[in-house]
């Protein structure tokens, strides 16, 4: 008899093939009735492949061993209530540090030097009637890093290579980093050209980047997010944009995404990404194989590879 698991949404195909192969795998998105299903099948499902799970599935789920999740975050599954039924949570950390740190530097690039937008100015033809403009460039200036995790590293490995020099804020100070450590938000910001936002999202972090916290970035100041929108005072930044009380924002996260306040779609100082830190062949690849491996691992009685819980 195979085990058997609930899929809530789509996943990456290589993902979904390699559980059909070991796992009877059931697709709650699929189904009409999905309470009606859950009622008479629920009792049968030992783990869960995807992301976002709340209390009221969990409930639904009696016998639910395991909750692998499809990314690194996992703010969208009620931790606390795992834990409080015994059921494990796995994620999918590392495998995707590279790329989300890669995609972060070619935002800053991009805002520093409006690269969509100068490639409008010349699909638009303007260029005959004008140069774009003279901008700024990353070399030689601060960047604040919140949250020197696992990918912060990373892009503060790269932003070195960029010649910028790396501070950074988290709960607390890290030993053997070469960077300097605020334990002051607002006063990293302050003292810094560029904000890089890269903390877990959940409530222990909610609006942290706040009206106070972008107003000390400032008039020539960057705020980047490859988080999760909740992290920023998200209508404070949009007036502070649209008044120039902040001089840009290169955001891959939203607070409502993948709805995006129109606001924004009119503004010449931010560049906008459809949340895509980690969505590369390879990396996807590796996460959804890492997903496999951790119930892989969980039904063979092992020790599981990158548990949260
Ligand atoms: O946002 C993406 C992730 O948490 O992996």
């Amino acid at each position: 008899m195979t085990i058997e698991i609930l899929q809530t949404h789509k996943l990456l195909a290589s993902c979904e093939a390699a559980l059909a192969e070991r796992y009877t795998v059931h697709k709650l998105h699929e189904i009409e009735h999905k309470a009606g299903w859950l009622a008479a099948n629920g009792a049968r499902i030992r783990a869960h492949a995807g992301s976002g799970v709340q209390a009221d599935l969990m409930d639904k789920l009696p016998n639910l061993e395991i909750i692998a999740s499809f990314g690194v975050g996992y703010d969208n599954i009620d931790i606390a209530g795992a834990k409080a039924r015994n059921i494990r949570v796995t994620n999918t950390p590392d495998v995707l540090n590279d790329a989300v740190a890669e995609l972060t530097v070619g935002l800053m690039i991009s805002l520093a030097r409006r690269i969509p937008q100068s490639d409008q100015y010349v699909r638009r033809g303007k260029w005959p009637s004008g140069n774009f403009g003279l901008l700024s460039e990353l070399t030689g200036k601060t960047v604040g890093i919140l949250g020197l995790g696992r990918i912060g590293k990373e892009i503060a490995t790269r932003l070195q290579a960029m010649k910028m020099r790396v501070v950074y804020h988290g709960r607390r100070q890290q030993p053997h980093t070469p960077y300097i450590y605020y334990d002051d938000l607002e006063d990293m910001a302050r003292d810094s050209d560029w904000l890089v936002v890269i903390a877990p999202g959940g409530k222990g972090t909610e609006g942290i980047v706040s009206r106070q916290v972008l107003e000390a970035l400032g008039p020539d100041g960057y705020v980047v997010n490859v988080a999760r929108g909740t992290l920023i005072d998200e209508p404070s930044m949009l007036e502070l944009l649209q008044n120039g009380g902040l001089g840009g924002a290169a955001l891959d996260v939203f607070v409502d995404e993948p709805e995006v306040p129109e606001a924004f779609m009119h503004l010449q100082n931010v560049v906008l990404s459809p949340h895509q830190g980690s969505a590369t062949h390879q990396t996807r690849d590796a996460m959804g194989a890492l997903l496999v491996a951790n119930l892989d691992r969980h039904f063979a009685r092992e020790p599981l590879i990158s548990a949260v819980v």
